[in-house]
């Protein structure tokens, strides 16, 4: 058989199978209309989205309850984790349909296997970036989340875990911290080796949709455990006919943190999103994304100045007179030199 051959049968049998594809999401949807028209389903309401598995997801109502398994019509597409949605919960059946995605404050997005951007996660109030005493940070690093974070548009708080480990006085960490408050983001500590170690997070998470993220090693799964105490917690956001079957999806899960003091909270996590925040980012972000240049950039002497060595240049200036700390400055550099090896 000559190639030419094959690939016109290939392409055939892939017109075919998607042919068959459209068809059956067409079925789907003239029965859910024809559902929907018919009553089938209740009125409509507001909902969010806890999992989702292809073309189907867990919602759960705004009103509370257990999660609803849900199906989407055809014309919707691209629903994530967090999404808040328009959906109706079938009258004879413990299932739903999701008819309308409301708009998102932000998106969480990750490269996939072919590098391109996907999102991962919606609606999300503060990226908490942990870090421990033990393997000791790099400023370095810590910028690189922060700027991942300013890209994203979420706001992001550092956490500093295993402050059992902290030295007497807590030395260059504690000035390192104390850089980053004077720069306006909020520094939580924890430690996960003594009762009543995470109340300063507690505090943090409550009322708000967060996410963790972090290097390997500085505690961020002894953290999910104490927040998530039983594993029948971790899993209880989804559905029952979820749990039923055997997924082992890397999908993100939204979970209802219990027992925080005031106000409900809630944590959006995956094995991919906790790994976030390296890579990806082109150099206005970069440059966008060190918040304390804002004042100063516009005011070089040229317009295209990239802050060099340029004469004139605003924030070179701003760095000799210590109005951006030097250890910040050098940390952009890097960053800038380092874009070219992603
Ligand atoms: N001393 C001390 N050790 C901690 C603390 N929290 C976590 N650890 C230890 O640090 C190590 C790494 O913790 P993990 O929770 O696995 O860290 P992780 O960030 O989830 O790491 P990855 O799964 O590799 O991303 C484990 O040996 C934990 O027991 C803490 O507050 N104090
Ligand atoms: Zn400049």
């Amino acid at each position: 058989m000559s190639k030419r051959k094959l690939s016109r049968q290939q392409r055939w049998r892939i017109e075919k199978v998607q042919a068959e594809r459209t068809q059956r999401a067409e079925r789907r949807d003239t029965r859910d209309g024809e559902k929907l028209t018919a009553g089938e389903y209740g009125p409509e309401q507001g909902g969010r989205v806890v999992a989702h598995f292809g073309r189907t997801l867990d919602v759960r109502a705004d009103q509370g309850g257990d999660a609803v398994r849900c199906h989407l019509r055809a014309n919707l597409e691209g629903l994530v984790t967090g999404d808040r949605v328009i959906w109706r919960a079938a009258h004879d059946a413990n299932d739903g349909v999701v008819v309308a995605r409301v708009e998102r404050d932000n998106v969480l997005e990750r490269p996939d296997a072919r590098g391109q951007l996907k999102p991962v996660a919606a609606n999300i109030d503060q990226l908490l970036i942990v870090f421990a005493v033990e393997p000791a940070p790099h400023a370095n690093l810590i910028d690189r989340y922060l700027v991942a974070a300013e890209a994203t548009g979420i706001a992001p708080v550092l956490v500093l875990n295993k402050t059992d480990l902290l030295p007497e006085h807590g030395g260059e960490l504690r000035d390192l911290l104390g850089r980053y408050e004077g720069l306006g983001y909020p520094v939580v500590t924890t430690t996960t080796a003594r009762e009543g170690g995470l109340a300063a997070l507690h505090a943090r998470l409550a009322g708000r949709t967060s996410v963790l993220v972090g290097q390997s090693g500085v505690g961020k799964s002894s953290l999910i455990e104490r927040l998530l105490p039983d594993e029948e917690l971790r899993i209880g956001a989804l559905s029952k006919d979820t749990r039923k079957g055997t997924h082992t999806t890397t999908t993100a899960r939204l979970y209802v943190l219990p027992g925080l003091a005031s106000g409900e909270g809630e944590l959006i996590d995956s094995p991919g999103i906790r790994e976030f925040g390296l890579g990806h980012l082109d150099e206005q972000q970069v440059t966008a994304g060190f918040i304390e240049f804002r004042e100063w950039l516009g005011h070089c002497r040229f317009r295209d100045c990239r802050h060099r060595h340029e004469p004139g240049c605003a924030l070179l200036a701003a760095v000799e007179r210590g109005d951006i700390h030097p250890q910040r400055f050098t940390s952009y550099q890097r960053i800038l030199e380092s874009l070219g090896d992603a």
